[in-house]
């Protein structure tokens, strides 16, 4: 359904009328898409690809909209798609509006410049086709620069650019341009009249519009621009004839919004993130409205929020429509962007225009009435700038005939400029020469230096003659043609008056319209105001009644009020007098009820206290028996304890035998090392004493035998001679005494090295003795170890002596909190 309205659309483009009609008819905003960036169909990757001539392709798959274009390729048909169409409907009277949206640098601005320029060749190429007037006509009117400046279709521009929620006018700054209750109001309007004038009025706006750099863009438009083409269409006579009105008015809105930006991605401080701020700040309320134009159930649409949409209003009410092109990259980096505008975009195609509030009878009237008279008041003024443009141009020629004279007769060729020239190649007088007054007939210079009223006459006669017998003035003219190539030019000049003189007619009948036309307005509302005021007399006066009876109720209301008050009163004293008898009689009745109470509270008590005391005599006995458990489960505990002290007094006492053992051990090896020791040490005295006496025995029988060899050498002495005899004897004797000695040393010899052995017995002893010491001394450390080990046990046996008092306590409490056991039982 979608792509044959698409292709029966795109075939219409080459008829803007039709297509024009299409638009109206269906929904009033359409989505176009201008995708930037990757060429999408060359089936590059991007984020969004173009999937058909109507739809795009994103990640969440196809989304249809009215159009989609490549931007490098297509700007011509995006404008045949969409600025075109709007063109058409715009002459029939119908406004309409493009509206370019889209993140920063996505290529806005520049295809608002594009469609600036083809929109003026719609413009001026659809003027001069309506244009009614004969061929000749036409030609005629082209000036120089190729201007259309007899059409009948008359286009004014206004530029005028949103900034930081102002709105300024790029053409005319002085104008103060606002919003009313029609959209925008005040911006200066200017006529243009080709192609060229119109461009050049918008290039010199947009060196005025505010742009600034950032990051995505190097030439970023600041504002959102707003550019209007009110268009007015002659409508032809041939038209007329089919009913349809004489003369159309509307306008063409070509919208360049500033781009959405994020902060983060232009990276804009300063002045620029504020005027970024404003912009995002006008793009949310224009979102608003059309999220509520696409919500059936919104009534109210709220155009006032910012200038941008006021300017928009137009187009979306009423016979208004959109065309909304975004504009979208497929540059992966923009994808959040891309997705953000393709659902506001085809979020739009949803929206309807809402007719009911737009059309009560009040409010239509009234908008349009001031539109008009808007208009209107327009039109006065150009057609009075007009009036003073010709006017002066009459002035100056009627006060220096000359100058005109002089400017004809400068443009005739030189040859020309004679006494022949009003005359017919024959030399018969023509039509005009015999119009001329005599003194002007031999020369237009002649007649610039005769007459001072000569040119004026001329025209005059000139009308005379060509509105009297115009075929013969056509026919003199065609004849004269040929032989005087300057009457050409003259007759151009004559034909130029005439066309100014029937202008400025012309002029005066519009004005004497409009002026008629503004007092039937002026009293149209002078009528409404009186109406008005009557009425609003009539509601006074009907609301001076109301008070005066809202007064008379309010009395009657007080008085009734009064009796009322009364009456509650006495019915309060009656009420009083019978709540004090009740009073009584609840009295009497609570002490009777608290008496019965009491006694039956009593009774119960006496009941719950035979209970409570028969309980207690079963708790008795099952504390009693709890006691009993109690006290054999204590006994059975304390036997279990007993034989844990008594184990455990059994170990300790093994190892205080243990203990005893090691230190009767220790004793016994002290007393060992003790006697090991005495007996080494008498052993060694003994040994000694016995060496000592061997030794004084060995000294002994040494000095003995000193003595008995000095004895024995005094007998040898005495005896030499005869001890000669017995000198071997004697060596003998000395070889037995050598001998003894020997033998005593030997013996002494013998009673070292057992004193030496004796020495190394004591050493061994002593050897004995230390590790008998060092056993002493681990014998010690074991019973240290013991003493402790011995310590924490008792210590063990008074924790858990400790642990059975504090189980045996908790028990109790137990037994006391379950209420099994009185504390007296207990204690
Ligand atoms: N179709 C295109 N072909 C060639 N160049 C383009 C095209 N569209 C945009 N550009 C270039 O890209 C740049 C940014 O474009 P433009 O200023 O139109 O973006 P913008 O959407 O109006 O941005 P901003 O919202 O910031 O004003 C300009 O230099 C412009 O010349």
């Amino acid at each position: 359904m979608e792509s044959t309205d698409v292709l029966r659309s795109s075939n219409n483009l080459q008829d803007p009328e039709v297509s024009s009609r299409a638009l109206v008819n269906k929904r009033p905003c359409k989505a176009f898409v201008s995708i930037r960036g990757v060429n999408s169909r060359s089936g590059e990757a991007g984020c969004v690809t173009r999937k058909t001539a109507t739809s795009v392709q994103i990640s969440t798959g196809p989304l249809q909209l009215d159009g989609v274009f490549e931007a490098s390729l297509e700007q011509k048909e995006l404008f045949a798609a969409t600025g075109r169409p709007c063109i058409a409907a715009v002459k029939e009277g119908r406004p309409c509006g493009v509206l370019h949206y889209g993140q920063s640098g996505s290529g806005k601005s520049y295809t608002t410049s594009c469609f600036l320029q083809l929109a003026f060749q719609e413009l001026f190429k659809g003027m001069s086709q309506a244009s009614t007037a004969p061929p000749a006509a036409q030609s005629s009117s082209l000036s120089d620069t190729g201007c259309d400046e007899d059409a009948p279709t008359t286009v004014r521009i206004s530029i005028v650019e949103e900034y930081q929620g102002k709105l300024v006018d790029l053409v005319d700054p002085a104008s103060i341009v606002q919003t009313s209750s029609v959209g925008l109001s005040g911006h200066s309007q200017h006529i243009i009249s080709c192609a060229q004038h119109g461009s050049q009025i918008v290039a010199a706006a947009m060196e005025k519009r505010h742009t600034g750099s950032h990051k995505l863009n190097s030439h970023s438009s600041r504002s959102h621009l707003i550019i209007m083409f009110h268009v007015e269409t002659t409508i032809s006579p041939a038209n007329a004839a089919r009913s349809a009105p004489a003369k159309t008015s509307a306008t063409f809105s070509l919208i360049d919004l500033a781009g959405s930006e994020k902060l983060n991605r232009t990276q804009t401080e300063g002045r620029m993130k504020n005027e970024a701020l404003h912009i995002n700040s006008s793009l949310s309320a224009l979102q608003l409205v059309f999220r509520q134009l696409a919500n059936r159930r919104s009534n109210h649409i709220s155009h006032r929020n910012s200038q941008l949409t006021m300017a928009l209003k137009d187009c979306l009410s009423g016979h208004g429509s959109l065309n909304l092109v975004g504009h979208i990259s497929s540059d992966i980096a923009s994808a959040a962007e891309t997705a953000a505008t393709l659902k506001f975009v085809h979020g739009a195609r949803k929206m309807e225009v809402r007719r009911s509030p737009a059309s009560s009878p009040t409010k239509k009237s009234r908008a349009e009435l001031e539109h008009a008279n808007a208009q209107l008041q327009q039109a006065n003024r150009d057609l009075a700038e007009q009036v003073e443009t010709l006017k002066g141009t009459l002035s100056s020629c009627t006060a220096s005939p000359s100058s005109v004279s002089s400017r004809i007769s400068s443009s005739l060729p030189s040859g020309s400029k004679s006494s022949t020239a009003f005359t017919s190649p024959g030399g018969a007088p023509s039509p005009i020469a015999s119009s001329v007054p005599s003194g002007s007939k031999s020369s237009p210079a002649a007649s610039s230096s005769s007459a001072s009223h000569g040119c004026v006459c001329v025209f005059e006669d000139l009308d005379r003659h060509i509105r009297n017998e115009p075929p013969a003035v056509t026919s003199w003219l065609s004849d004269s043609a040929d032989s005087f190539l300057w009457l050409d030019e003259y007759e151009a000049a004559i034909q130029k008056a005439l066309c100014q003189k029937a202008q400025q007619d012309q002029a005066n009948t519009r004005i004497c319209q409009l002026e008629s036309d503004v007092l039937v307005l002026q009293g149209q509302l002078a009528q409404a105001g009186r109406d008005a005021v009557e009425k609003l007399e009539s509601q006074a006066s009907g609301f001076q009644d109301c008070i005066r009876q809202l007064e008379l109720e309010k009395s009657l209301r007080q008085q009734q009020h009064a009796e009322n008050m009364a009456q509650a009163e006495a019915k309060l004293a009656v009420q009083a007098a019978d709540f004090q008898a009740q009073a009584s009689f609840l009295q009497a009745d609570t002490e009777r009820q608290m008496e019965e109470a009491a006694a039956d509270a009593q009774s119960r008590l006496n009941a719950q206290a035979a209970e409570t005391q028969d309980h207690i005599s079963r708790l008795e006995r099952a504390a009693e028996a709890m006691q009993q458990e109690h006290a054999a489960a204590i006994e059975e505990a304390e036997a279990a304890w007993q034989m844990q002290v008594a184990n455990v007094k059994v170990q300790a006492q093994q190892l205080q035998e243990c203990l005893n053992t090691c230190e009767s051990q220790n004793l016994s090896m002290q007393q060992h090392h003790t006697a090991a020791m005495d007996a080494a040490q008498s052993q060694r005295e003994a040994q000694a004493a016995e060496v000592q006496h061997r030794l004084q025995l060995a000294k002994a029988q040494q000095a003995k035998l000193q003595q008995h060899f000095s004895a024995a050498e005094l007998a040898a002495d005495s005896r030499i001679h005869a001890l000669a005899v017995n000198m071997a004897e004697q060596h003998a004797c000395i070889g037995v005494l050598e001998g003894d000695r020997s033998h005593l040393q030997e013996q002494q010899k013998a009673a070292c090295a057992a004193a030496d052995r004796q020495q190394e017995e004591l050493a061994a002893a002593a050897a004995t003795m230390a590790s008998a010491t060092a056993a002493k001394v681990q014998a010690a450390a074991e019973t240290a170890a013991l003493r402790t080990a011995c310590t924490l046990l008792q210590q063990r046996v008074t924790r858990l002596g400790d642990g059975f008092a504090a189980v045996t306590k908790s028990a109790k409490g137990h037994l006391v909190t379950w209420g099994l056991v009185h504390p007296w039982a207990l204690s």
